[in-house]
């Protein structure tokens, strides 16, 4: 009876362990990150030219999210030193003692290989050779050489959040054009004011850490020029689709919002009192909303991309 009621008393605590376990593997795949990156993928999908079986479509979208995902979970694996003096990120699932660093790096080497080889054989290998590249670019190039020697660390290491788009397309056409070429540049353009507006607020954790971060290196002022200037050359770059007839008026619409919200977020961001010792409670404003906008303005352009399709392919727009 007494041993009824013990287990009866742990059951509980069991699942909710179980839960709580899984959702410290489903962290190593940096999930809230990855949904924007999925996104992006998808929208890439829906833009192509031809067709893809909506399960294999499904298929490829889930290699994206699990390539993504274990690129991260190498990325944590390797940056667990760092993170674990972050305030940002002490809580995460290495530094936290919850799962091991070679659980980890074994978890996300097995997702890639198996990702990569899903992608290869549910779509087509050029797809899969992209998803690949992304990967070892996010792992090597971004995390592994860039991240702790140069302030152009996120500028370069960008690029690997820029590719879904063109894996996305090489999915569906087995091949790369102009337009996933230009989504790509968009990407690339969009990440380093997404990530210093950040940096400018979690600046100590990155002070601390000793990583090469742009407000550590050249200061807060350098770094709101640097987002002003960037969201220059984003704002018209997200018109291009539309210029070079890739799409229609809705999208050109909200490409020009967004761009010029993005553009105004920025200019607030660099007219904030520049003191170099630290950022301003003020300035610390501008640069918050400003990383909100940034997702606001990657998700809206791409949803307003695919809606603008939808509308051209069902004729309603020329
Ligand atoms: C090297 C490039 C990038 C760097 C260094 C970077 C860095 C960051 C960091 C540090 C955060 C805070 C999240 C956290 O605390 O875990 C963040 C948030 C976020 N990033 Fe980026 N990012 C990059 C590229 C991208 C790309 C390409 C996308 C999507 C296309 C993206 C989408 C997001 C989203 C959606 C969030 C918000 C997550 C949340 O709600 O917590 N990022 N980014
Ligand atoms: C398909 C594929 C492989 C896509 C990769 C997508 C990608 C590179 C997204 C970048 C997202 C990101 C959170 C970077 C931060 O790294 P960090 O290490 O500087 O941030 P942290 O301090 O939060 O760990």
């Amino acid at each position: 009876m007494s041993d009824l009621i013990r287990r009866g008393a742990t059951a509980p605590l069991d699942v909710s362990a179980d839960w709580s376990e899984l959702r410290d593997w489903v962290a190593l795949l940096k999930p809230r990150v990855m949904t924007l990156v999925v996104f992006t993928g998808l929208v890439g999908m829906l833009v192509a030219p031809g067709r893809i079986h909506p399960i294999l479509g499904g298929v490829a979208i889930l290699c994206i999210a699990l390539g993504a995902g274990a690129a991260g979970c190498i990325n944590m694996w390797y940056d667990r030193d760092i993170d674990a003096v972050m305030r940002r990120t002490i809580r995460r699932p290495i530094p936290a003692g919850r799962i091991t660093p070679g659980s980890a790096l074994a978890f996300g080497v097995f997702l890639s290989v198996f990702s990569v080889l899903l992608m290869g054989l549910a779509t087509n290998p050029v797809a899969g050779a992209w998803l690949a590249g992304s990967i070892l670019f996010y792992v090597f190039i971004y995390t592994m050489w860039l991240k702790r020697r140069t302030p152009q660390n996120i500028v370069i290491g960008g690029a690997a959040g820029a590719f879904p788009p063109v894996i996305g397309w090489a999915a569906v056409t087995g091949g790369v054009d102009v337009l996933p070429l230009i989504l790509f540049a968009i990407v690339f353009v969009w990440t380093p004011p997404h990530f210093w507006s950040l940096s400018l607020w979690a600046h100590d954790d990155y002070q601390r850490a000793g990583v090469p971060m742009l407000p550590v290196v050249a200061g807060a002022r350098e770094t709101r020029r640097q987002i002003l200037l960037y969201t220059l050359v984003l704002a018209p770059l997200g018109l291009l689709p539309a210029l070079l007839g890739f799409a229609g008026p809705v999208y050109g619409a909200v490409a020009l919002s967004l761009g010029a919200g993005f553009v105004l977020h920025a200019w607030r961001v660099w007219r904030e009192p520049q003191d170099e010792g630290g950022v301003s409670m003020e300035g610390d404003k501008a640069a918050r909303a400003a990383f909100r906008f940034s997702l606001l303005h990657l998700a809206g352009l791409f949803a307003a991309l695919a809606v603008d399709h939808w509308l051209r392919a069902a004729g309603v727009l020329a």
